[in-house]
């Protein structure tokens, strides 16, 4: 018996079947298929409107195609930890990083609790580094750091005591109100303890943060007084250290502030992630990396050993290069009005590509393999690096001057691990501030081939692509409770601004050389993983296609022409829009969300392509044309006080501002609602057929549907309503799309 469970794997993959799924996913693309087979055929209707929807509805089939086949054959990971004690007498170094960049839109409280969940997981302690990265270079995030690492000393206990689940305290708290009267008597009393300590830590970081207290900027806090968030050298500081080694102590933090100058570009997160990469490479070097955003805490403190199970099995494992958790959140507002919590995306198509080469690398909640983010190939894992021989020389030219850190590089190259004596951070503070210098990648391959690739504000997705590229594969690990929640934007403008970004960072990668065309092409891409990945790449694109469509019904009523067929024809549409419909619906509702969830979800999708996709797409235009660059706008992240209060009446109204998005999101409706007034007041021009019909007005009404919420825009009021100044530039917009249709209906 005992030696049977000697072979059995740490970890499991099993594929499943969804039969009904794959059914109706068929029959949709064979509906539009006949859609755009009829529309070759009919060759009467040759228009330009005609052809254009041709040419928008093949862009919809490739996207359906791509939909399709991500998720044809999902699969599930199921990890055995106690395999994975059982056999391995001594487990890995985990370095955790977090990344943090403004004080303001991510307050301090929010990073301290996410640090201290990281703290707090259930690993041996003396195996732990946690690194902060402030790009905000803010004494307040520090200070709340130092503080948190005081309360830290007797929230750890109190969670491994207790064997707390939630262990970011004021998720804690908000869960766990009151004590129940059958807790024993000690729990009851060191839980108001804790509770008094956090809330004065929580009333002091904010006390300090809001500058009701002064900070003082001496002793420890010198170094930040004449510093500015774009002009600073750098500063590292260890806030904990470990020095007896002991499993049950506290891990290590440190404080890290990349050096800034204002001419020099510092690549956003991905730069802060190389930076973090290097730092941590000079100080712990383990194996293993796991990085979240400042809003990310730690659900299940388990969740270590259950990535460990993939990474460390001695079969499958060895090719995977990360290991992604799904994000989600916590205080979703209820039926997700914005779009933004992305359960059925997760459950049908992330799940879908981890039954092919493995999920997309999502910025937050992955480990990494410390050695794959060096540049490492798969089969150098087994034959060792191909160009060991070339030595040091070439490690230099790769990885930059520091010799320290070059010689860690190649401990960790080399699959090696530092031993425990050997660990002691505050002896290379040197050498980190060295490799956190902002110069100190120029000529090198950081950005470019190895660490975090610069170029796009999704830097993720480039950095996953290229280590799929080398033929790694990666995993979903989605142990129950999940690993992480998160904190989704809680209003419309913050989501607008989040997809904008990442709709134009995709599309820069769509066009780069680290597209998915480009790794199927000429790295070891597998074919449908590759056609899987546009899902996400595409996203740009998918605005002016989208956009395109949403003008032509409203040109063909404006000026009585038609895009749809008429009489049996017009079935083909029809049964397109109801069942994709229903389909979609039944999906939602067999995860066990609401029609409405589905319904504010349908409505967001349609709304986001058109306008903040739309923009994005724009944005990567100009970039990729050298006109103007794009920036990295940080999403607001609040602390919704307590548990339910986040669900306020306020929770889930749209809100609007001067953005470009809303222009376009604007004009899209004012253009439909004078179309729809031209048909009823009977002003469309008179022709004896081939006027416009039910299918235009179906659409029409459709997208007036989607649009209510800025329907009640034109009329709100504050930020409830839509600016003047973009209603102006709306109403100009839509008067010269009105005008171009009825000079073109009258030239025609
Ligand atoms: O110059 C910067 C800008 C951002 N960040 C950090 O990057 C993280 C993500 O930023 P956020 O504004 O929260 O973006 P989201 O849209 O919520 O993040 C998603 O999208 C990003 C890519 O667009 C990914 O990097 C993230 O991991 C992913 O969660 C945060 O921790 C920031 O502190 C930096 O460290 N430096
Ligand atoms: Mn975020």
């Amino acid at each position: 018996m005992a030696n049977q469970g000697f072979d059995l794997p740490f970890y499991e993959k099993i594929w499943f079947k969804r039969t009904f799924q794959r059914v109706m996913d068929t029959f949709i693309l064979v509906l539009l298929l006949l859609l755009l087979s009829y529309r070759i055929f009919s060759s009467n209707n040759f228009t330009f409107p005609w052809f254009l929807a041709f040419l928008c509805e093949s862009w919809f089939t490739f996207t359906w195609i791509v939909i399709l086949n991500a998720k044809w054959s999902p699969a599930v990971t199921i990890t055995h930890p106690d395999r994975l004690l059982q056999r391995v007498p001594e487990l890995p170094r985990v370095d955790l990083f977090v990344t943090t960049a403004d004080p303001v839109l991510e307050p301090p409280i929010i990073t301290a609790n996410t640090v201290l969940s990281l703290l707090a997981l259930d690993y041996p302690a003396n195996k732990l580094a946690c690194y902060v990265s402030d790009d905000g270079c803010s004494p307040f995030t520090f200070y709340a750091l130092v503080e948190a690492s005081k309360f830290a000393k007797l929230w750890i206990p109190f969670c491994k005591k207790y064997n707390v689940q939630v262990r970011a305290p004021f998720r804690y708290f908000s869960n766990v109100a009151t004590t129940k009267s059958d807790d024993s008597p000690d729990f009851k009393q060191e839980w108001s303890q804790m509770k008094d300590m956090y809330d004065n830590l929580r009333q002091n970081i904010e006390d300090v943060t809001r500058k009701q207290i002064p900070l003082e900027l001496d002793g420890e806090f010198a170094v930040f007084s004449n510093t500015e968030q774009i002009n600073h050298p750098s500063i590292i500081k260890v806030i904990l250290e470990n020095k007896d080694v002991l499993s049950d102590g506290l891990p290590y933090l440190i404080y890290i502030s990349r050096e800034k100058k204002p001419n020099h570009s510092h690549n956003y997160k991905a730069g802060a992630m190389n930076v973090l990469t290097r730092v941590s490479g000079l100080m712990t070097n383990a194996p293993f990396m796991l990085n979240v955003d400042c809003d990310m805490v730690v659900n299940n403190p388990k969740f270590v050993l259950h990535a460990m199970c993939i990474l460390m099995d001695s079969k499958s494992g060895k090719e995977v290069a990360f290991v992604q958790c799904f994000q989600q959140f916590y205080d979703g507002i209820k039926d997700d009005p914005f779009g933004n919590q992305w359960v059925a995306a997760y459950e049908y198509i992330i799940r879908g590509m981890a039954g092919l080469q493995g999920p997309y690398y999502g910025g937050t909640n992955t480990f990494h393999r410390r050695n794959a983010i060096y540049g490492l190939y798969p089969h150098e894992m087994e034959n060792g690096r191909e160009d060991e021989k070339l030595g040091e020389k070439i490690l230099i030219q790769q990885f930059g001057s520091s010799k320290e850190f070059v010689k860690s590089a190649a401990v960790a190259l080399d699959g090696k691990a530092y031993l425990p004596k050997d660990i002691s951070p505050s002896n290379f503070i040197e050498a980190a501030i060295q490799v956190a210098r902002c110069g100190y990648e120029c000529g090198t391959f950081w950005g470019k081939k190895i660490g975090w690739l610069y170029g796009s504000i999704s830097e993720d997705v480039p950095t996953g692509l290229n280590i799929h590229r080398r033929g790694w594969r990666s995993e979903c690990c989605t142990p129950d409770p999940i690993p992480f929640t998160g904190c989704a934007p809680r209003g419309f403008i913050s989501t607008m601004v989040q997809q904008k970004r990442w709709a134009s960072g995709l599309t820069v990668v769509f066009f780069g050389k680290h597209s998915p065309v480009m790794g199927m092409l000429f790295g070891k891409i597998q074919f449908r993983a590759g056609l899987s990945y546009f899902w996400l790449t595409n996203w740009g694109s998918r605005g002016p296609f989208q956009v395109c469509y949403a003008a032509l019904p409203a040109y063909c009523i404006i000026t009585n022409t038609n895009i749809f067929p008429k009489g049996p024809g017009l079935w083909i549409p029809i049964a397109l829009l109801v069942i994709y419909n229903l389909h979609t619906l039944l999906e939602y509702l067999r995860i066990g969300l609401s029609i409405r969830y589905w319904w504010n979800n349908q409505r967001m999708s349609l709304v986001t392509t058109t306008t903040a996709w739309f923009i994005g797409f724009l944005s990567a235009m100009l970039k990729l044309s050298g006109i103007s660059d794009t920036v990295f706008e940080i999403t607001e992240k609040e602390q919704s006080t307590s548990g339910s209060d986040g669900n306020n009446a306020d929770a889930g109204r749209f809100t609007f501002d001067e953005s470009p998005v809303f222009v376009v999101g604007t004009t899209i409706l004012l253009v439909h609602l004078t179309a729809m007034l031209i048909k009823f007041w009977g002003l469309q021009p008179t022709h004896s057929e081939n006027g416009s019909g039910l299918g235009e007005f179906i659409c029409s009404t459709y997208l007036v549907m989607c649009y209510w919420p800025y329907f009640k825009g034109l009329f709100g009021r504050g930020k409830y309503g839509i600016p003047f100044s973009t209603m102006c530039k709306s109403v100009v917009f839509a008067l010269v799309f009105v005008h171009f249709c009825r000079s073109n209906a009258i030239s025609g």
